[in-house]
């Protein structure tokens, strides 16, 4: 068994660099780890600073000096009572839970806080981490006083970028395991992530309170998928609270402290920034040596800018502004960007004309997914774009640019993170900005190659050429990893195939639990692929991938026709053997969602040159003043004005108009 599970992780790491959801992002910073990461032991790091004194925050005066929970300022704190961690974990094994309970156990939070970090309303609705988060916190442990930082990361794959950029942050984890769901896929990314940086890994088992926790299984798991010691493996509810006050201890014991040098020019990296209404745009700094302040001009390296800073401070977790953020200390800066483009992340901060050298950056966010966003109603250009221009600046890992649909007019298309980004990001339009959106179809973007050799990246199906003779399409592919009760693996395996996937390895990871890994078409990974998952497992399996190498596939365009006219917002990138099934379920959709038309509509699906499928919609005479018996103005008046509202809400494809919610109801057909 032991040698199982070892090829298992020497095949994670022969096979990968970094297995983990991550890099399908691109997001892997080109580490290895800086020398500030792999700093002496505590025991041994000399300081000259003096040690933490406790003392109380000042009352009623207005302080230039910002001051945490006790009352502590940063200057209390010498890089050898800094630990910088994050809080890593497979989805919904509880970080927020845990990241609430660390901040009101040291009093930076009133106690029966949910989900505090989590700030966007997509987040604290859907339960779900989407932005990671930090937050400085005080801790006293045998006597002194330590700044602990903690970074709470997503869990879903689409945001794993997030997470290996917190890393980056950090000196520390803490790789968090539900105890009655043990080890899965995200589980095993997250990881890799924080070994290949050469974290400090604190395993910490959770919901030891829940009724099928299985501590004593899911340790020997963990020690022997990850080579770890039972022993160091922490049993904890976040819920309950049992088991809580061994996390810090075990922080501040097994993080090492940041490596910094205070005397040294300064040298950060900007690791994350958001965008703050009143504030503009808040970058996130992980200082590395020397100090930063307010006032001092500062360069960002790659981006090649100089600014002013205009405020420093820590995130406790509200902003408390400090007179600087000092080496090993990770806080935020203000240097009165407006956009977060300008903060490239990844990007090294040095002071105005004293340069060092740099970090080795992060690969910029990679879209994945793209698709068309429109306005549902066909005089909501103006809005949609300014709630485009709005949210785009505080989501920097989406792509937008403008999109002129024959269907659905001016609009955009977005590149995304994942299904999930995509989703997110259109509640947050309607949400956040009131816009009322209708999203096209998904698709990944392929490279074609056409006769004569020349080869046009795709990211819009419209744009498929059918006028010259394609030679060859090649489509993007993940390695995608199952970790699964065994079960299920025969069905999950035929599922895999049915994906038109191709089975890479079959580990069995501890007896009744086996990980499998495929390389799938990205494509496939869209639509009711995750569904299908779940519910071949009975919700048991979960699902991790990374980016693969592009593969050649005879992909092909379907169009949808109305009246003989393609409709450019319908169309679709499919697998040859796809074409004509998907193209009669998309035929019977829209034959069953568009309503009557005063003539017969005919409904077609063409591919590959031919029509594969096909609809009709018999014709009705429709009359809205029909019921309008008597001439009752004011009755005939407001159907009309009722009607009028109504168009908005239609599209004018050739000859047939369309209500937009079609468009909605045909994203939901299965592509299978
Ligand atoms: N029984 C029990 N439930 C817990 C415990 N900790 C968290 N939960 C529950 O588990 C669910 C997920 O918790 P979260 O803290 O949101 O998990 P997360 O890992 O932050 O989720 P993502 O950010 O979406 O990956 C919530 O319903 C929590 O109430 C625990 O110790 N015991």
């Amino acid at each position: 068994m032991q040698g199982l599970i070892r090829s298992a992780g020497a095949w994670l790491r022969a096979d990968s660099p970094v297995v983990s959801s991550a890099s399908l992002a691109c997001a892997w910073p080109v580490l290895p780890a800086w020398s500030w990461r792999q700093p002496p032991h505590p025991a041994r790091c000399t300081s000259t600073e003096a040690e933490a004194p406790e003392r109380e925050a000042p009352q009623g005066e207005a302080s230039p000096r910002g001051f945490l929970a006790g009352g502590h300022s940063v200057e209390d704190f010498p890089p050898s009572h800094i630990r910088n961690f994050s809080i890593i974990a497979h989805v919904d094994h509880g970080k927020s839970t845990l990241a609430d309970r660390l901040l009101e156990l040291t009093g930076a939070i009133n106690p029966g806080a949910k989900q505090y970090l989590d700030k966007l309303q997509v987040e604290k609705e859907r339960g779900i981490t989407v932005k990671a988060q930090t937050a400085s916190l005080v801790f006293k442990h045998e006597g002194e006083q330590y700044l602990l930082n903690l970074i709470d990361t997503p869990g879903h794959v689409d945001f794993s970028y997030e997470v290996s950029r917190s890393l980056a942050a950090c000196q520390g984890a803490i790789l968090l395991v539900d105890a009655s769901q043990g080890v899965q896929a995200q589980t095993v990314a997250n990881f890799w992530l924080a070994f290949e940086q050469d974290l400090a890994i604190i395993p910490v088992l959770n919901k030891i309170d829940h009724p099928g926790a299985e501590p004593a299984r899911v340790t020997a798991q963990l020690a022997e998928a990850f080579d770890l010691d039972p022993a160091a493996v922490l049993a904890i509810s976040a819920k309950t609270g049992a088991g809580l006050d061994r996390v810090l201890p075990a922080v501040v014991e097994r993080v090492p402290p940041p490596r910094g040098d205070l005397a040294a020019p300064l040298r950060a990296l900007l690791f994350d920034a958001y965008h703050d209404e009143y504030r503009g745009v808040v970058c996130l700094l992980a200082v590395a040596d020397g100090a930063v302040g307010r006032g001092d001009r500062v360069t960002a390296a790659a981006a090649g800018q100089s600014y002013d800073v205009v405020e420093v401070g820590l995130l406790a977790p509200e902003p408390v502004p400090t007179p600087s953020l000092r080496a090993g200390q990770v806080g935020y800066v203000l240097a009165g960007m407006k956009d977060t483009r300008q903060a490239r992340v990844g990007d090294t901060w040095h002071a105005a004309r004293a340069p060092v050298p740099a970090f080795p950056g992060f690969k910029p966010a990679q879209s994945m997914v793209f698709a068309g966003i429109f306005p549902v109603s066909a005089d909501g250009h103006e809005r949609l774009a300014a709630a485009m221009a709005r949210l785009a600046l505080t989501d920097a890992s989406v792509a937008v640019r403008r999109e002129n649909s024959n269907a659905l007019g001016a609009g955009f298309r977005c590149g995304f993170l994942g299904l999930l980004h995509l989703d997110v990001f259109r509640q947050r339009l309607e949400q956040e900005h009131g816009a009322d959106v209708l999203v096209t179809a998904p698709t990944v973007p392929c490279r074609v190659v056409l006769q004569g050799g020349e080869s046009i990246e795709l990211s819009n199906p419209a744009d498929f050429p059918t006028d010259v003779r394609v030679e060859a399409v090649w489509e993007p592919t993940v390695r995608a990893t199952v970790v699964t009760p065994e079960e299920y693996v025969g069905a999950l395996m035929q599922l895999c195939t049915a994906a038109r996937g191709e089975l890479l390895d079959h580990v069995v990871l501890d007896p009744g639990r086996t990980m499998l890994k495929y390389t799938l078409p990205l494509a496939e990974l869209g639509g009711d692929f995750y569904d299908e998952l779940k519910s071949a497992s009975s919700g048991y399996a979960s699902l991790d991938y990374e980016e693969g190498e592009p593969r050649r596939a005879p992909m092909q365009r379907l169009d949808i026709l109305l009246n003989g006219e393609p409709v450019d917002a319908l169309a679709r990138i499919v697998h040859r053997d796809r074409a004509e099934p998907l193209g009669r379920r998309l035929c019977a959709a829209l034959a069953g969602a568009l309503p009557q038309q005063q003539f017969q509509v005919a409904v077609q699906a063409a591919a590959g040159g031919r029509v594969v499928a096909r609809d009709t919609i018999r014709a009705l005479r429709k009359n809205v003043l029909a019921k309008c018996y008597g001439g009752d103005v004011s009755r005939k008046r407001k159907l009309l004005e009722k009607q009028k509202e109504g168009k908005k809400r239609m599209r004018q494809l050739g000859s047939v108009e369309v209500p937009t919610d079609v468009f909605h109801d045909l994203m939901k057909v299965r592509s299978r």
